[in-house]
């Protein structure tokens, strides 16, 4: 068998699996390697889809359980609960999968090996074979390096730090603890405080600055999602500091300093850290290659493409954005690179994502501060969903949707919204800032009556007025 391809990819992420496929359809001789043996990366098996699985769940047992901050879910219903999701959860993620591999195999110049890649040189690596050992040679002309990132724990102090939780393992846990501390205010951390305290997971959240989210959505929108969590129970420590996390009789004893510097000795049954991902580069043996790093990744240029000519790397191992949608648009200008040469540049200010909080949150293109950071000249306007006919039809009168326009020339340069199932309206507002629309052009366009979309032209309407 060949051990010499056109091109390798390493890791079978968002970021390595599309590229893998559209390098293959196109009648390149491919190999993609992946550690796990498993397509999905960490999206599929300890981030995106399990954390959106329980939290589904976690709102179905919500009204089953008739849960609220004042009545705590049973010791026996939590088990069964999350023994139930754990069970759903396994279903659904080999079925992914699968359908993944399935569809490599039918890409007959696509060959997969599951094992670890090891560069030896600028166009050479060894593989190490998962089910055999076998360490195997392989030589590439193009290459893309998609190995993503993993959990960030800050050098605590302390007995317990050994044992404390990670994203990585938390999804595989036998059952959930009654009280759990969460040290880490960023996307991860709050989404999962809602959905775990739905669960009857006592939670507290410790964050080092001086808010959550902080410089990640409208800073207007991060008191909502702070109320809420305060109003399922969960306590929100920001400008805080964790100084030394200890395990005694199975709990861990956390000594931390408050806002206030004001020491706190609390205990837990579990601690999650999530302060922050780096990126899985140690074991790449970079070194024995000529591409440039650092603590944050892999660098690239705006073709992706590393300090090694025809090596390029996506997602979360580089400096980029952490998310899988990212990833993937990545694997796609990799691969068109790859395939005709450098003709297509990432553009990170298009990015859209959500925050699967509850109201959910879209961010879209920049946010208010980032946009005057920018140095743009922007005015902004905000449409209140209390207004709205399909809102108060759902009986859900309360969001807003938020436009930053470039003052210069009236184009929205960022699209926020905050309201319950705000992700169904993430589609228009990543349309409106991949295509660099106008406030006149969202305007003209018909929104049907009565949907959420409306809030778009009327908002839009309102602006132009205004100005
Ligand atoms: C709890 C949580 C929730 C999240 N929720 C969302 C969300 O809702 N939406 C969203 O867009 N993003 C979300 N993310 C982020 C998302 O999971 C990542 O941004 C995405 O997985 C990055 O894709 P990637 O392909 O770069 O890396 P990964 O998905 O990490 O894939 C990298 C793959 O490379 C393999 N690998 C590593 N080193 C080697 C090697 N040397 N040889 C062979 N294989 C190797 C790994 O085994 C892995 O399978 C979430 C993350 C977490 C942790
Ligand atoms: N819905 C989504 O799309 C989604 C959901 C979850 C995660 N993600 C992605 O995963 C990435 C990682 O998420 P994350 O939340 O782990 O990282 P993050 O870097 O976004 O947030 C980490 C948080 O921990 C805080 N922190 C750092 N050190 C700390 C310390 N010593 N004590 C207390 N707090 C500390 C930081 O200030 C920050 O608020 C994100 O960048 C995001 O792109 C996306």
């Amino acid at each position: 068998m060949s051990t010499k391809f056109d091109v390798i990819i390493i890791g079978g992420g968002p970021g390595g699996t599309p590229a893998a496929m559209q390098l293959a359809s196109q009648g390149k001789t491919v190999l993609l390697v992946e550690e796990s043996g498993k397509l999905g990366g960490a999206c599929l098996f300890v981030g995106c889809i399990p954390s959106k699985i329980i939290r589904h769940w976690a709102d179905e047992y919500a009204v089953k359980l008739k849960y609220s901050a004042q009545e705590a879910l049973s010791p026996e219903d939590r088990e069964a609960a999350w023994n139930e999701i754990m069970r759903k959860m396994q279903t659904i993620l080999s079925q992914r999968s699968g359908a993944a591999m399935q569809m490599l195999k039918h890409l007959s110049n696509l060959r997969f090996v599951a094992g670890h890649a090891k560069f030896v040189s600028n166009n050479e690596l060894v593989i190490n074979e998962k089910d055999t050992g076998r360490k195997e040679k392989y030589t590439f002309n193009k290459a893309i390096i998609a190995t993503g990132s993993h959990s960030f724990i800050p050098p605590f102090k302390g007995n317990g730090v050994q044992d404390v939780l990670t994203s990585e393992v938390l999804f595989s846990q036998d059952k959930l603890p009654e009280s759990l501390l969460i040290i880490g205010g960023g996307p991860i951390g709050i989404e999962l405080a809602q959905m775990l305290t739905k669960l009857g997971t006592k939670c507290t959240i410790i964050e080092l600055l001086d808010s959550i989210l902080y410089g990640v959505v409208e800073t207007e929108f991060v008191s909502i999602i702070s109320n809420q969590l305060s109003s399922l129970g969960v306590n929100i420590y920001t400008s805080s500091q964790v100084q030394e996390i200890n395990k005694s009789d199975g709990h861990f004893d956390v000594t931390f300093t408050d806002a206030n510097g004001s020491e706190h000795k609390e205990n837990f049954e579990d601690v999650l850290v999530v302060t922050g991902k780096v990126p899985n580069i140690e074991s790449l043996n970079l070194d024995s290659t000529d591409i440039k790093y650092d603590r944050k990744g892999i660098i690239v240029d705006e073709y992706l493409e590393t300090s090694v000519k025809g090596i390029y790397a996506t997602g979360d191992v580089t400096h980029g954005p952490k998310f899988a949608h990212t990833a993937t648009y990545e694997a796609h200008i990799a691969s068109a690179n790859i395939s005709a040469g450098n003709n297509q540049k990432v553009d990170f200010s298009k990015n859209t994502w959500v925050l699967f909080s509850e109201p959910e949150i879209v961010a879209a293109g920049f946010t208010e501060a980032q946009a005057v950071q920018e140095g743009y000249d922007i005015i902004t306007g905000v449409y209140d969903y209390k207004i709205d006919a399909a809102a108060q039809v759902m009986n859900s009168p309360f969001g807003y949707l938020k436009y930053v326009v470039n003052k210069k020339n009236s184009e929205i340069i960022g699209v926020h919204i905050c309201m319950n199932n705000a992700s169904s309206l993430a589609g228009e507002a990543s349309l409106i800032i991949a295509n660099r629309l106008i406030l006149k052009n969202v305007a003209e366009t018909i929104h049907p009556h009565p949907t959420l979309t409306e809030a778009f032209g009327i908002l839009a309407q309102k602006m132009l007025s205004k100005s």
